[in-house]
């Protein structure tokens, strides 16, 4: 079984959004389940995401947690990140695999099977698949997919699946069913009150 952290968080740092803060909270609560993959707004410069990364980097070496950089990949290497994360407008799967090495581990985003056996064959290590439900958080996607596509995702790779898009720890039992091996939140933790309260609800829905 894979040992990639089940639960991975998303950094949302949008203005008025506080991602160490978030970050630490999580943290504190899913330890080594917890995958933080560092996001950043098109706006931010590679200086502000390279300090942001870093930090988060050795935040998550305290907890044996594993701390990816999405799209960035330069960012990745240059803090010691675990991996990143790429999509269909980012480095080609095989062109990341390439710049972070074999070790590194690396997603990708697929929404169809097809895609999925590819993004597999070219590297990727584990799939963010979505969205399931609608989100806030990200324009111009395509209409959710739900957990049947979801399923039909899973039913088609043997790497880790991963669940996003406005997912909830209530959605964790049926997208689970589905066949995610974890989910990918940006909101639900970000956007919590308490988010290491948020966190708990999650760890309990996917390790149970
Ligand atoms: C776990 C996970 N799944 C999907 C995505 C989306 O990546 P991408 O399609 O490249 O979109 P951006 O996040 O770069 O806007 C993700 N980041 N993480
Ligand atoms: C960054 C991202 N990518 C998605 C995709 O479907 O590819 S959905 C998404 C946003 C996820 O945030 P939230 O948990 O707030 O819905
Ligand atoms: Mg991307």
């Amino acid at each position: 079984m894979s040992s990639l952290g089940r639960l991975h968080l998303i950094t949302d740092n949008r203005p008025g959004q506080d991602p160490l803060a978030v970050v630490r909270a999580a943290l504190s609560v899913a330890r080594a389940e917890l995958v933080v993959q560092v996001r950043v707004t098109d706006e931010t410069t590679d200086r502000q995401a390279y300090d942001l990364a870093r930090r988060v980097t050795v935040l998550c070496a305290r907890y044996d947690a594993t701390c990816l950089v999405n799209d960035r990949l330069h960012v990745a290497l240059a803090v010691g990140a675990d991996g990143g994360h790429v999509g269909a407008d980012d480095l080609p799967v095989g062109a990341a695999r390439a710049v972070l090495g074999s070790a590194a581990v690396l997603g990708a985003t697929a929404r169809e099977a097809d895609t999925a056996v590819e993004a597999v064959a070219a590297g990727a290590s584990y799939l963010g698949v979505g969205s399931v439900h609608p989100t806030t958080s990200k324009e111009g996607l395509p209409p959710p997919i739900g957990a049947a596509g979801l399923r039909a995702v899973a039913a088609a790779v043997s790497v880790p699946v991963i669940a996003i898009g406005g997912v909830t720890a209530a959605d964790v039992p049926d997208l689970r069913a589905a066949g995610a091996y974890g989910v990918a939140v940006i909101a639900a933790l970000s956007h919590a009150a308490d988010p290491a309260r948020a966190t708990a609800a999650f760890v309990e829905a996917l390790t149970c």
